[in-house]
């Protein structure tokens, strides 16, 4: 018996196969071959406009409300074609739930916020409970539980970011997916957030865009770094340079491109 055969190896969630993503007839994203792994955070990196945001929205289809955007290559969920045309987008985003740079709560009340999408699917269990369960578990219960029904967008910038959090868990989703949700918070908010990230990872499995390479080492697991190049068209492609544990990544990578990158020489 070999000595590895009883660690246990991580769920592959999802897994891109030599996909470039378009927009019209702009390639922003060339070959990408990744997987993402269950219950860990992997981060995406790189300079602006390599293709991590485009690469992120692939993950719950969000591309598809682009007109022209379109993926070639394969990405699979749970070892199932993303883009088949028998999957339906929208339960693809109800399982692969998406938090964005702003925090966008609905001008509503806090309550109503989080069960916003519960409502919008005829969920048919204690709603009460889905308001508690999923603010406690985005970490903002104790600070709203006298208040629910107050406007979300009388909160603190932090805490409409983990009110949104709270939103996107109380549709029950397996995967989060998360692009740069601290840049537009202070630092003691940003740190809370990375908090939650840690704790939401024993229940989600976690995808973030980060520009903020500290970010990625305090929350991720793994961490892939992506770059962008001249075309002969005159347009810049991204790709992927690497993907590894992110202690491999920030200290030992393969590529000179990454370790120039994570050493702030360039982007
Ligand atoms: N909706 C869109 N329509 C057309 N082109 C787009 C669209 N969204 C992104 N792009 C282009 O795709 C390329 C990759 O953009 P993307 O936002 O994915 O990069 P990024 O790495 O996330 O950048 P940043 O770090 O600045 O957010 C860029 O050239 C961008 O201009």
């Amino acid at each position: 018996m070999d000595s590895h055969s009883t660690i246990p190896q991580p769920t592959t969630i999802f897994s891109v196969a030599n996909a470039s993503i378009f927009y019209g007839s702009f390639k922003a994203v060339r070959d990408v071959t990744l997987d993402i792994y269950a219950n860990q955070v992997t981060a995406l990196i790189g300079p602006s406009g390599c293709g991590k945001s485009t690469l992120l929205r692939c993950f719950n289809r969000m591309n598809d409300l682009v007109p022209g955007a379109r993926v070639e290559g394969k990405i699979t969920y749970h070892n199932k074609d993303l883009y088949e045309k028998t999957v339906d987008p929208v339960e693809v985003r109800r399982r692969v739930g998406m938090v964005f740079q702003k925090p966008n709560p609905f001008p509503k009340s806090i309550y109503d916020n989080v069960v916003f999408g519960a409502r919008v699917n005829k969920y048919k269990g204690d709603l009460d409970e889905l308001v508690e369960t999923s603010l406690r578990q985005a970490a903002l219960w104790d600070e709203v539980k006298d208040k629910l029904k107050e406007s979300g967008l009388s909160l603190s910038g932090g805490q409409q970011q983990r009110l949104c959090i709270a939103r996107t868990i109380a549709t029950r989703p397996e995967v989060i997916l998360m692009d740069e949700p601290c840049s537009a918070l202070d630092p003691i908010s940003t740190l809370k957030v990375e908090e939650l990230i840690h704790e939401l990872k024993q229940n989600y499995t976690i995808v973030i865009v980060t520009h903020n390479m500290q970010q990625a080492t305090r929350v991720s697991d793994r961490t892939a770094f992506f770059n962008a190049e001249a075309t002969a068209k005159g347009n810049r492609v991204g790709y992927l340079v690497e993907c590894d544990a992110t202690s491999v990544i920030f200290n030992s990578p393969k590529e000179q491109a990454t370790m120039d990158y994570v050493s702030g020489r360039f982007g």
